[in-house]
């Protein structure tokens, strides 16, 4: 089940602050007991299994029971919305699989996720912009909201949506002479706090905060240094068994009692959000159709394709 069908939130804008928070808690406590119901399912025997969507494929490793989803969209995995949609399909299904654990990684040979694709925010329409924000919120709560232990093999780059999809894991393991980070003030736009929230998660406070108001984006090592990365590795091949050992970490611990623990943790973030997941695709589209971002937006793109030529 996606945790975003299931917002009574546009009931809740109709009423008063008190039983808006009430009907959040309601909320609340129903992600919670379906997190447990889907946690008491994964009690029994593993299934070995491969399977696709169009831009995405599952695979979940018979030993140890961990699925890696990846994430298929050459040449850069840039976030189309057929893309986002495809990453909350496997989300759900691994979630649905009695998978130990969820390994996010990418078959592009140096690059992660490049972020939303661009092209679907320029020259545009507000319905499509509607649909492309909506789905990118809808990817992020899949993520880090799952009860699942969670880990990022970050194979390549990872800037902006990318950065976004890493730090709604719960645990990153990236390769060398890369970068990865939140740009967003690099491009003049401000990211919103839901997009934060997994960064702030990791990094001090401080140190988020100016990353953010520079829009650093950090190579492997000062990612490492900083603890926006957990460990580094030398190939995705050992990015993803050192993944695999994050999740190993859980084995003779409750899984209930984890999940659990993990979305308390999350649960204020999570409330935040979904109190202004509305007014912020509202947000994002007043700014996405300001004539002076859609300008910039065509000169990056522009810039991205004299790059590419060089
Ligand atoms: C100026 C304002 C722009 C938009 C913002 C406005 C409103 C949005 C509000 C908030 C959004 C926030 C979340 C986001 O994710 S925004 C996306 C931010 N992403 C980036 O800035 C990354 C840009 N890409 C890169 O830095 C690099 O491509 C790379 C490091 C990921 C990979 O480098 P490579 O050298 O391996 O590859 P390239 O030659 O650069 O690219 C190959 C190919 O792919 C195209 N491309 C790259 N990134 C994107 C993208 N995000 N969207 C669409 N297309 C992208 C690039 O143009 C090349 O295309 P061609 O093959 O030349 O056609």
């Amino acid at each position: 089940m996606k945790l975003s069908s299931r917002i009574p939130f546009r009931l809740a804008l109709k009423q008063t602050p008190e039983q808006r928070s009430s009907s959040i808690d309601t909320y609340q406590r129903t992600m919670l007991h379906s997190n447990l119901l889907r946690l008491v399912a994964r009690g029994g025997p593993k299934r070995l299994m491969s399977t696709a969507t169009k831009l995405t494929t599952v695979e979940v490793n018979d030993k140890t029971g961990i699925a890696t989803l990846t994430m298929n969209r050459p040449p850069v995995n840039s976030q189309n919305v057929q893309l986002l949609e495809d990453l909350q399909k496997s989300i759900t299904e691994i979630e649905n699989n009695k998978s130990r654990g969820l390994i996010l990684t990418s078959a592009m040979s140096n690059v992660f996720s490049a972020g939303l694709d661009i092209h679907e925010m320029y020259n545009t329409n507000e319905e499509r912009l509607r649909i492309v924000w909506t789905e990118l919120q809808n990817a992020w709560i899949a993520l880090y909201g799952s009860s699942l232990p969670t880990a990022a093999a970050i194979n390549g780059h990872a800037p902006a949506g990318g950065c976004l999809l890493a730090t709604a894991c719960e645990y990153r393991v990236m390769v060398p002479n890369c970068r990865i980070g939140l740009n967003e003030t690099q491009l003049g736009i401000i990211a919103p706090k839901w997009l934060m929230s997994g960064f702030l998660n990791v990094l001090p406070k401080r140190v988020a905060e100016r990353a953010l108001t520079q829009g650093r984006m950090f190579t492997t090592q000062e990612a490492f240094e900083v603890g926006l990365v957990d460990e580094i590795a030398n190939s995705k091949e050992e990015a993803l068994e050192k993944c695999s050992a994050f999740i190993g970490s859980f084995a003779k611990v409750n899984s209930l009692a984890r999940g659990l623990t993990k979305l308390q943790f999350r649960a204020e973030n999570i409330k935040e959000f979904e109190k202004i997941r509305e007014k912020d695709v509202a947000n994002f589209i007043a700014l996405a159709s300001r004539p002076e971002i859609q300008k910039d937006m065509g000169i990056y793109l522009e810039n991205l394709k004299k790059k590419g030529k060089k």
